[in-house]
């Protein structure tokens, strides 16, 4: 493919190629306006309560996403460390989960009583969509990395030098803004681009398609957070 071949001569992965393609989405997902309301400190904590009853919902159907994506890295890949990365992600989400359930306590969010609201359904479909084992391996594991990455690069922003991020979210923006979250995004990107570079053209596109199809979910999952349904 042509885009690959240009990949290669500049040394860069397909990943990076496609960062640079689609950067308006990508900035989209994290630099959206609640992100940068957190930021900035005018974010209305209503909204952060819906993104956090929400964002359970959506954690407890990653993890079956993370599963899949472990039975495929371990019959498909041609790597065996690949497996302890993705192990390591999932071993994380454990505690994420109770991280929600103590958070949601601490604002008064009673995370039995959340309905998933219709991007979030529609985002989780996604993620049982990718489950299929006739998803490849190479597909399913640049979307990991990309839902990850949102995330990571999102909370990152908020606690940058000169951020003005109120107190009691800081702790929220470091589960994803942390520098070992950031290495473990750039271990899943290497899996990615490594994956990327010896796909065919077919699994290449199914693989640049369903990253953009993460990203307008991600917008949607912010936007919902905010009440533009
Ligand atoms: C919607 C969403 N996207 C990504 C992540 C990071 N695992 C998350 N918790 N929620």
């Amino acid at each position: 493919m042509e885009e690959k071949a240009k990949a290669e001569e500049k040394k860069m992965g397909m990943i990076e190629v496609w960062l640079r393609k689609h950067r308006s989405l990508y900035n989209g997902a994290t630099r959206h306006p609640l992100i940068l309301s957190i930021r900035d400190g005018t974010i209305n904590i209503d909204c952060f309560k819906t993104w956090l009853a929400q964002d359970y919902l959506f954690v407890r159907a990653f993890v079956p996403f993370a599963a899949s994506l472990l039975i495929k890295a371990w019959k498909e890949s041609d790597e065996s460390g690949d497996v302890e990365v993705i192990l390591g992600g999932m071993a994380s989400l454990e505690d994420e989960i109770s991280w929600f359930k103590r958070e949601a306590n601490k604002w008064g969010v009673s995370v039995s009583d959340v309905v998933p609201q219709r991007a979030n359904v529609k985002y989780c479909g996604l993620l049982e969509s990718l489950m299929s084992p006739e998803v490849e391996y190479t597909v399913a594991i640049t979307a990991f990395w990309a839902i990850e990455a949102v995330y990571q690069e999102s909370f990152a922003h908020c606690i940058e030098e000169g951020s003005k991020t109120p107190p009691e979210l800081k702790e929220t923006c470091a589960r994803w803004g942390n520098e070992a979250f950031g290495n473990y995004c750039q271990s899943l990107q290497k899996i990615a681009n490594r994956r990327l570079q010896k796909a065919s053209d077919e699994e290449l596109k199914k693989a640049e398609v369903t990253f953009l199809s993460v990203l307008e979910n991600e917008v949607e999952f912010w936007n919902m957070s905010r009440g533009n349904v």
